[in-house]
């Protein structure tokens, strides 16, 4: 029988946002939704770019100096990053929907690794822009 609803009430309760700390599994899980709105608001900055170089020599030429510029460049490197983290992070989820790795030991070094290769795409997508 479940206990009566003042009994339950007072279980401690912490909502200090400054002390509460996620584990790394929740960062990653975090993280991978917040990489999948990127990647989603990036399809369109992409196809804008693409149909600009594609509708005549001067959009070609507009293109290439937009993507020339050090701010545009930096936001290209955030888009491949968040790709990239999105990518790993779904495989991991595909990997755990099969049902591996879902203990928290596993899910938590699958997590970390999953930061790690996504540093090593990182630099190799910043190396891939500059
Ligand atoms: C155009 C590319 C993509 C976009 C815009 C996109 C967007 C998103 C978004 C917004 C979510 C979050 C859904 C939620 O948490 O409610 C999501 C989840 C997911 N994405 Fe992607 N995604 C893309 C590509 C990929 C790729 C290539 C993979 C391959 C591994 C992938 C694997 C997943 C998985 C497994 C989930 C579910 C995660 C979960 O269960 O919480 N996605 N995606």
């Amino acid at each position: 029988m479940s206990k009566p609803v003042k009994e339950r009430n007072l279980r401690p309760v912490n909502l200090d946002l400054q002390t509460i700390r996620f584990p790394i599994t929740a960062i990653a899980s975090i993280l991978h939704r917040v990489s999948g709105v990127i990647t989603f608001v990036a399809i369109g900055i992409l196809l804008w770019l693409l149909s600009v170089s594609l509708s005549s020599p001067e959009g070609f030429q507009y293109a290439s100096e937009l993507v020339g510029g050090f701010f545009v460049k930096f936001i290209l490197w955030g888009i491949l990053t968040a790709l990239s983290y999105h990518i790993v992070g779904g495989v991991r989820h595909l990997i755990m929907d099969l049902g591996y790795f879902e203990e928290l030991e596993s899910g938590t070094q699958t997590a970390k690794i999953s930061f790690a290769v996504t540093v090593v795409l990182s630099l190799l997508a910043g190396v891939m822009v500059w």
